[in-house]
């Protein structure tokens, strides 16, 4: 059994030893037998008659954790002290802190910072809003607000629960590109409800990134905060996915030699992602589209409940196929998978068209794991960090904010987006593509500075900056 590369699996066994009784070599032997990786031992200490020893080992998942745990505990003279998982470890206290930018070292100092000097910039602000941008955080604040109804593939799992993922958005907005991330989860999934509390909470903000919001709530959300706020609103799941799935796609088919328009490409998961792929793919000319969902391809002529599914049956599937994903996969040049995990199997994407490109995106885990996938893809990518290929959002948000915030567009608009796509998938160069490099890593500097760049200039073509063009580096 192979364990799947990544820190966020490793677990630290602490055992007590008896020296006289219990042999490293039948731990490393339980240990590997049971399917485990050890990757370091560390002597804790050693007394007289025993030792304890740390011992960090990748596992596949919880399940395997215990499996290992039980096989080592039964070794004679050994005794589990406990046991803990690096990921959670990491998660203590939560994984972000607010910084001050100086200290207040006098009284001096502490007038200024607060009554009475501050009251004179209050008052600034006053008379005129906009110097909020350069007398507060404003400038560089995003709000990362979720109701934890779409939390990654995890479903409806609420507020407390999306904050981990919040704190990871945040870490990596202040991490990639140097923006001051809140993470806001909300504890109402009623649509006034939650555009009343964004649009209260708006004024400290430069800007506002929906995360994790269930479709179909999440589209009315966005389309009337991008109507009513005067600051960008952007629903992370839908564009940052949409933007990074097309920067992939752009060098997938660039790679295995055909033209995106004439693909036959099946999106399964018509949700937030799903939906907003499909938006990009249609305005990139894509016509043969067909979406699945549960209940199988969406078609034109049938009844649905989903104001956004009837849209989506009028402007996809022009052939009118009909069927499982099992049944329309066949031929497809293209598979995008935005729903949840192992709902593509191998027999399918045997029936894809020759060089096919499958993009199994559902997160954690995908739609199928590249191991059973790989005979027959030409090009496999997942949302995830431990294999190659990686199409994930977090390729587009840190930029996208950063130039946002810095011409202080009033708006993302299409224009943003498309230019952002094409950003990302001119990091890889035509001497490096390769069916295991489509897309950047997210450790690609180059990333967000691109992003951000291309960003600012389409909002300057498309007049959604506000701040003079001269101003902005
Ligand atoms: N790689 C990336 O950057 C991103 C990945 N995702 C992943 O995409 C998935 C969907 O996310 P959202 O669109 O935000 O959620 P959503 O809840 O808005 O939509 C999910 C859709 O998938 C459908 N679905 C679920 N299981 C299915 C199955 N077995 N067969 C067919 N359809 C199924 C649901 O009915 C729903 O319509 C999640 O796993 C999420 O982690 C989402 C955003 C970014
Ligand atoms: C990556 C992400 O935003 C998601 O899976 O929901
Ligand atoms: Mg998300």
């Amino acid at each position: 059994m192979s364990i799947p590369t990544g820190a966020n699996t490793n677990m630290i066994l602490r055992l007590e030893l008896d020296k006289e009784i219990a042999s490293f070599g039948n731990i490393a032997t339980a240990i590997g037998d049971s399917g485990g990786d050890i990757v370091a031992t560390d002597v804790v200490r050693t007394e007289k008659k025993s030792t304890v020893r740390d011992i960090t080992f990748s596992v596949y998942d919880q399940k395997h954790s215990d499996l290992i745990v039980e096989a080592v505990g039964k070794l004679p003279g050994v005794k589990v002290v406990h046991v803990s998982d690096q990921t959670f470890l990491l998660h203590l206290g939560g994984k972000i802190e607010m910084a001050t930018k100086f200290p207040i070292k006098n009284r001096d100092d502490l007038s200024r910072v607060y009554t009475p000097g501050v009251a004179r910039v209050s008052m600034a602000i006053h008379e005129n809003k906009a110097r909020a941008h350069s007398l507060t955080i404003k400038r560089n604040t995003v709000a990362v607000i979720s109701d934890g109804s779409a939390v990654l593939g995890l479903g409806n799992i609420g507020p407390e629960a999306a904050m981990p993922v919040m704190e990871g958005k945040a870490m990596l907005f202040k991490q990639l590109a140097g923006v001051d991330a809140f993470p806001i989860c909300l504890a109402t999934q009623d649509v006034e409800e939650i555009l009343l509390i964004v649009k209260a909470l708006s004024p400290g903000f430069g800007g506002i990134n929906l995360e994790d919001i269930s479709a179909p709530r999440c589209f009315d959300i966005e389309k009337r905060l991008v109507e009513e706020l005067d600051i960008p609103v952007f629903h992370d799941d839908q564009h940052g996915t949409a933007v990074v799935l097309m920067a992939g796609l752009i060098n997938a088919v660039k790679l295995v030699g055909k033209k995106l328009e004439d693909c036959k490409i099946v999106v399964c998961g018509i949700g937030a992602a799903g939906t907003a792929c499909t938006r990009m793919l249609l305005s990139a000319g894509v016509t043969n589209i067909i979406g699945v969902d549960r209940q199988g391809a969406i078609l034109k002529g049938k009844e649905y409940e989903n104001p956004f599914w009837q849209w989506y049956a009028e402007n996809t599937n022009p052939h009118h196929i009909e069927g499982s994903l099992s049944e329309v996969i066949e031929g497809a040049d293209v598979f995008i998978g935005v729903s949840g995990p192992g709902v593509l199997k191998a027999a399918d994407v045997k029936k894809m068209a020759a060089d096919s490109i499958v993009f199994a995106m559902a997160n954690p885990s995908p739609e199928i794991m590249p191991e059973e996938a790989e005979p027959y893809v030409r090009v496999m990518a997942t949302g995830r960090s431990d294999y190659p290929n990686q199409i994930n959002n977090v390729l587009c948000f840190p930029g996208m904010f950063r130039g946002a915030l810095d011409c202080r567009a009033t708006k993302i608009n299409e224009e943003m987006k498309l230019a952002a796509s094409h950003a990302i998938a001119s990091v890889v160069s035509d001497d490096e593509l390769n069916e295991n490099y489509i897309i950047p890593s997210v450790f690609n500097h180059v990333v967000v500075e691109k992003v951000r760049e291309a960003v600012i200039n389409a909002a300057y073509k498309s007049g959604v900056a506000q701040r003079r063009r001269e101003k902005v580096q």
